[in-house]
């Protein structure tokens, strides 16, 4: 079976600090692989390397057999990436509903003939609320996204990335800031990701790595420490000195 994400020999460098060196993975559909290593390891620059935020000093990155090293972000995601997106960028006075309507309509090349014209195209809709049931989050499409509890605007975030339909998505730090309570829907949200799709999350509840991730990569100082199922990487003991303490 052939990667949908390939990382060869990835490197990069700020100024004299060397954060990303030599890293190489594949990713292949259906793979759950937490990213995960101390503070300061590389993980978000790594992470931005690979949706094009940052560029390589030297090494390939693959998409679906495409080497998109040297491609735009929006590139790399017509070329089938998606990445969370930070609701703080987007426009919370929209209604939920019309914030998906909107990713779709961009996916579909047809931001500039205005919003308003979604109500045009009931495919659309119909496939927003599709998404909205899928995430638990049919009873708030009428609501402002500045209107939800933090943990069901991660929900939003994951539900954009998904409709640009990648066939590999990122995902910085889901649990992040989400309290206890809204933690189990989030959880399900995961659970409810497409099977086929890759995905490539860095979160640092270890709880959620061990119970999503069917494949974990340790990066510290910037390589690659050790690459193998939960249960390897658990018992590594290199990996326990440099990380998980015990
Ligand atoms: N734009 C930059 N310019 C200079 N140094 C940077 C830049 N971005 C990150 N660094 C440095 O690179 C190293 C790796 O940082 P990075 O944020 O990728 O690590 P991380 O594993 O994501 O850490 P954390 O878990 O704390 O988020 C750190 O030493 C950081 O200070």
């Amino acid at each position: 079976m052939s990667a949908l994400l390939e990382l060869q020999s990835v490197d990069k460098r700020f100024g004299g600090l060397h954060v990303t060196r030599g890293v190489s993975f594949a990713l292949h559909a259906g793979d759950r692989l937490a990213l995960i290593g101390p503070n300061g390891a590389g993980k978000t620059t790594l992470v931005n390397q690979i949706s094009g935020v940052l560029g390589c000093d030297s090494g390939k990155i693959s998409l679906l057999g495409e080497d998109v090293t040297r491609l735009s972000p929006a590139q790399r995601v017509r070329a089938g990436l998606a990445r969370t997106f930070q609701i703080t960028t987007l426009a919370p006075h929209f209604a939920v509903q019309r914030q998906i309507e909107l990713a779709l309509f961009e996916r579909e090349g047809r931001t500039g003939r205005m919003w308003r014209s979604v109500d045009a195209y009931p495919a659309l809709q119909a496939e927003a609320q599709s998404i909205l049931t899928r995430f638990g989050l049919s009873d708030h499409a009428g609501t402002a996204t500045e209107d939800l509890a933090y943990g069901e605007q991660r929900l939003i975030e994951m539900a954009l990335a998904l409709a640009l339909r990648p066939k590999v998505v990122l995902l910085d730090e889901p649990m992040a800031g989400v309290p206890k309570g809204d933690g189990n829907r989030l959880l399900a949200a995961l659970d409810s990701l497409p099977r086929d799709l890759a995905v490539l999350i860095i979160e640092h509840d270890m709880d959620l790595v061990f119970r999503f991730a069917n494949r974990i990569v340790v990066l510290a100082e910037g390589a690659v420490l050790a690459d193998g199922s939960p249960d390897e990487v658990r018992r590594d003991p290199r990996v326990r000195a440099a990380y998980l303490g015990n």
